[in-house]
């Protein structure tokens, strides 16, 4: 047996907010991976996005060099993970790469349901979890309480709980003592052939695809041919290295170990996360067992305000998803909108992220349509179809059966705002499967239909319970529902874009409550904009945008060029994010007013 008890790989799993990257850069501090200029910027979220959103998305690692108490130095290798629920799939395959995690929650706040649900997963996959009771230092930490909940609800010994506060400083120290002692080091053999598996695979510009991986057995070098079992591709190895967390160059990676390998891969598909890396020479080695596939959850139809813009919308797709495996597009045309195309999202986060990153970083006007599920639909004659664009939903004569997918939700909450919460689960047509009350949260479960969580669940539920419950969902099943298209008519004309799938019981409702939010929306013109929802040939709501009195330039008294000038380009600057619909300019935030109406 090779000796690696030198080793410890180990994720940190922390609900949003509770001090993953303060602590990490804490490490780094205190192991002295980085000059203090260096480390004033926090180092694990490296995208500006994630830094300006305060969020971590993607998965990295840092490997850094700790002496310990008993004068032994040992090498730890910190695989990031994302916090966000949008996020979960990166969670499971950073654990893949540990043998422990560090739980660590923030003692004044509490364990959250996201925390829970990853503590599950590392749980499943064998890992050691530890506990840490983070931001000692503020008055309201109430370790005793949030130990607690940890036993009661993660079911794990909470007891000696390391208490710290990564602000401060003050009992870090001890964590990393600690994490040392409690997580096992690998199990590996550096002589037997080489076995590695893909964590994440990325895009950089300058260096092509980089690799993260966990050697399991054997050893990999530069100018190695290794081969990607999926792929049955071999590849030379040009480098390989570990983050310190600066790219650094190593001779090489061994059995137990985590870093990165760049071999030349073109794109990403060429790397497939979850896969196994073995050399040319030992093709038999077997595949290390992978990831679930990620599937997008939420559609939408993005379409460039200006036509001349499609094959530039289309190019930032293409190195989009060099980086991003989980994008998925299709071309979509739609009648009000033109060409542009249909993606898929893993969730409303990560829609709202690449619409920004498309925006800034390529310079793109683009209009988005209302998000939605996938629905399945049993068509007559016995076919069933996946349904990811309500316009594409098949006549009504023809559907035998329509389905929904239902999610189950775990929500914690503390007891005073339980009322709350469940009359939010009722009113989003939950079904109430658990409910349990603990020291001082409760922790429900629901069944509720996706397409009602998707959209705005997360900030209702934060609203109603003012900041205090916490979410964690996964889809369940698909399930018969009684669900219509809500067709949406600008002055007459349906306009396809605008077209919605939703409950029976609630297409009334919807309808009007949408009508009247984009008769809010919508700028007058020089005619009255007639706005009606309907449903089959039935119209079920309608409202008026009257039409302007004054044209604005009356206002400038003939003579002022310059004021004049300036009151076009601020039209014209209002209008960047308009499009034509047959006669009328409709704006991006009419297109997605059924996320703002309540109901
Ligand atoms: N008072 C106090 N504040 C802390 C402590 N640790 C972190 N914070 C603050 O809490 C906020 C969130 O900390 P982060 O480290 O960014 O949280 P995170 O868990 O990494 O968040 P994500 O990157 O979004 O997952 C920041 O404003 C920190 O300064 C602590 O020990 N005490």
């Amino acid at each position: 047996m090779s000796d690696l008890s030198h080793i410890r790989n180990f994720s940190i799993i922390a609900h949003i907010d509770h001090g993953k990257s303060t602590l990490a850069d804490r490490f780094i501090q205190i192991c002295g991976g980085l000059s203090e200029r260096e480390m004033e910027a926090q180092v694990l979220d490296s995208m500006d996005l994630e830094r300006e959103r305060g969020i971590t998305i993607k998965a990295h690692s840092v490997t850094l060099h700790y002496k310990a108490q008993d004068g032994k130095t040992y090498q730890l290798n910190f695989i990031d993970t994302p916090g966000h629920v949008d996020f979960t799939y990166e969670v499971s395959r950073s654990l893949a790469a540990c043998e422990g995690a560090l739980l660590v929650v923030d003692a004044g706040q509490g364990v959250e349901a996201q925390s829970v649900a990853n503590c599950y997963t590392a749980i499943e996959q064998g890992l050691e979890v530890m506990p840490v009771l983070n931001k000692m230092d503020l008055p309201q930490a109430e370790p005793e309480r949030v130990k607690d909940e940890i036993e009661h609800i993660i079911g794990i010994d909470a007891g000696d709980a390391v208490l710290c506060s990564a602000k401060s400083g003050m009992g870090v120290p001890d964590v990393l003592e600690h994490l040392v002692r409690v997580i096992p080091s690998p199990q590996g053999e550096i002589e037997a052939p080489l076995q590695a598996l893909i964590i994440d695979s990325w895009f950089d510009n300058y260096l092509g695809v980089v690799s993260l991986v966990r050697v399991k057995h054997g050893r990999v070098k530069k100018g190695d041919k290794i081969l990607v079992k999926s792929t049955g591709k071999v590849h030379q190895v040009d480098s390989v290295g570990v983050f310190t967390p600066k790219h650094t160059e190593m001779p090489d990676l061994k059995a137990g170990e985590v870093g990165f390998i760049i071999a030349g891969i073109k794109d990403i598909h060429g790397a497939p996360v979850g896969d196994t890396l073995t050399l040319s020479s030992t093709p038999d080695v077997d595949m290390l067992p992978g990831f679930q596939r990620i599937k997008p959850q939420v559609y939408a139809g993005l379409f460039p305000v200006s036509s001349d813009d499609f094959e530039d919308f289309r190019e930032a797709l293409q190195k989009l998803t060099l980086n991003d495996a989980a994008l998925q597009y299709e071309p979509e045309s739609s009648d009000a909108l033109g060409f542009g195309f249909r993606i898929g999202f893993l969730g409303m986060l990560h829609m709202e992220i690449i619409q920004e990153r498309l925006e800034r970083e390529y310079d793109l006007d683009l209009i988005t349509t209302a998000p939605t599920v996938v629905y399945e639909v049993l068509l007559k004659n016995g076919d069933t179809i996946c349904v990811d664009n309500p316009s594409k939903l098949p006549d009504l004569a023809s559907i035998a059966e329509m389905r929904e997918p239902i999610v189950r939700a775990n929500i914690l909450v503390p007891q005073e705002h339980l009322g709350n919460v469940i009359n939010l689960c009722i009113e989003k047509r939950g079904v109430q499967r658990d409910m349990q009350f603990l020291s001082s949260q409760v922790q429900i479960s629901y069944d509720l239909p996706m397409n009602e969580v998707v959209l705005d669940f997360f900030d209702r539920l934060k609203s109603v319970s003012r900041g205090y419950a916490s979410l964690d969902y996964s889809f369940d099943r698909f399930q018969v529902a009684n669900l219509v298209k809500l067709d949406v008519l600008i002055n007459g004309d349906k306009v396809d874009a605008l077209a919605l799938i939703v409950h029976r019981d609630k297409a009334h409702q919807k309808g009007r409550a949408l009508t009247e939010k984009m008769k809010e929306l919508i700028p007058r013109q020089m005619f009255d904009v007639a706005i009606q929802a309907a449903i089959g040939g039935q119209v079920v709501a309608r409202t008026t945008v009257k039409a302007l009195r004054k044209n604005v330039l009356a206002k400038c008294y003939g003579g002022d060029v310059t004021r004049k000038r300036k009151l076009l380009e601020k039209q014209k600057a209002g209008k960047k994010r308009m499009k034509q619909v047959g006669s009328v300019e409709i704006p991006q935030e009419a297109f997605l007013a059924v996320l703002k109406v309540d109901s």
